[in-house]
């Protein structure tokens, strides 16, 4: 059996005393490298639930491991990347990533090394020529690749996406899932994504956590996605797999789950 890497256990959070818990007994095992997305109805604690993992907020009850070691505050090996970038707006590009590495992996390396770190992450979301420009001369789905970049410099354990292209146009989302789709191919790295979006989850996902309405939100159900890398969205969109699952996420939200006014 594959060892748990990201072990997120029986985690409730209760915001105030007398209220009910927002989320009642998380229990998610991650492997390394998987592709985990957690789906769920607005309000539900998709977000609470990431917070709980980046560190930012503590579980009432339960935990999260990672590698072994319990998280109890925020670190560079969860790096998290939300929906509204986050850049600084007086640096450059450059300087938004390169700041994020001098503070984390880059205290090993020489200046000449965290200089090439940042030039390679920057390449890999595609935006060395873009380097010297400021985060307000750039697109919104470039601030968004230039997060993902900052994140990933910081060679983290776990990249937690929440949301990350929420704010995007139809267009834009779909090539930068298909960049991501691709960094995921390439380093390797466990990401754990929070949407709303059934086919972002079902096209980069090896395992979709569907969670339950809240108060008192838990895991729902886990569909397994054995859709063969690399993924192609055209391909995909008449592949009977592709589109089982894609029902399998609808009917568990708009059937079994659906809101009480919907319902
Ligand atoms: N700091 C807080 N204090 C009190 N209540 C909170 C706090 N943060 C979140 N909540 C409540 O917890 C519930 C879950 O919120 P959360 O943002 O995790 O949901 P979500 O599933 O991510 O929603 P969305 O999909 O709309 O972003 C909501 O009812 C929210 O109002």
């Amino acid at each position: 059996m594959e060892r748990t890497f990201l072990d997120i256990s029986r985690v409730v959070v209760r915001f105030s005393a007398g209220a009910l818990p927002v989320l009642n007994g998380v229990d998610l095992k991650v492997k390394q490298g998987e592709y985990v997305a957690v789906i769920g109805h607005s309000g539900c604690g998709k977000s609470t639930l990431l917070n709980v993992v980046a560190g930012l907020l503590p579980a009432t009850l339960g935990g999260v491991v990672l590698e072994g070691t319990e998280v109890n505050e925020p670190g560079p090996d969860r790096a998290v990347v939300f929906q509204n970038h986050s850049l600084l707006p007086w640096l450059t590009v450059y300087e938004n990533v390169r700041l994020a590495v001098d503070r984390t992996v880059g205290r090993s390396m020489s200046r000449a090394e965290r200089d090439a770190w940042t030039r390679e992450n920057l390449a890999l979301v595609r935006m060395t020529d873009h380097a010297q420009k400021r985060p307000h001369e750039i697109s919104g789905g470039m601030k968004q690749r230039v997060g993902i970049a900052r994140a990933l410099a910081m060679r983290p354990k776990v990249l937690l996406l929440d949301e990350p292209f929420g704010a995007l146009d139809a267009l834009t989302r779909a090539h930068l899932q298909d960049q991501v789709m691709d960094i995921h191919a390439r380093l390797g790295t466990t990401v754990m994504m929070i949407t709303h979006d059934v086919d972002e989850a079902v096209l980069l996902s090896d395992r979709i956590v569907m969670m339950t309405n809240g108060p008192n939100a838990a895991i729902g159900e886990v569909l397994d996605l054995d859709l063969p890398r690399p993924r192609d969205r055209l391909a995909l969109a008449s592949d009977a797999r592709f589109l089982a699952a894609r029902e399998a996420v609808l009917r568990f939200l708009h059937e079994r789950h659906a809101l009480p006014e919907v319902a």
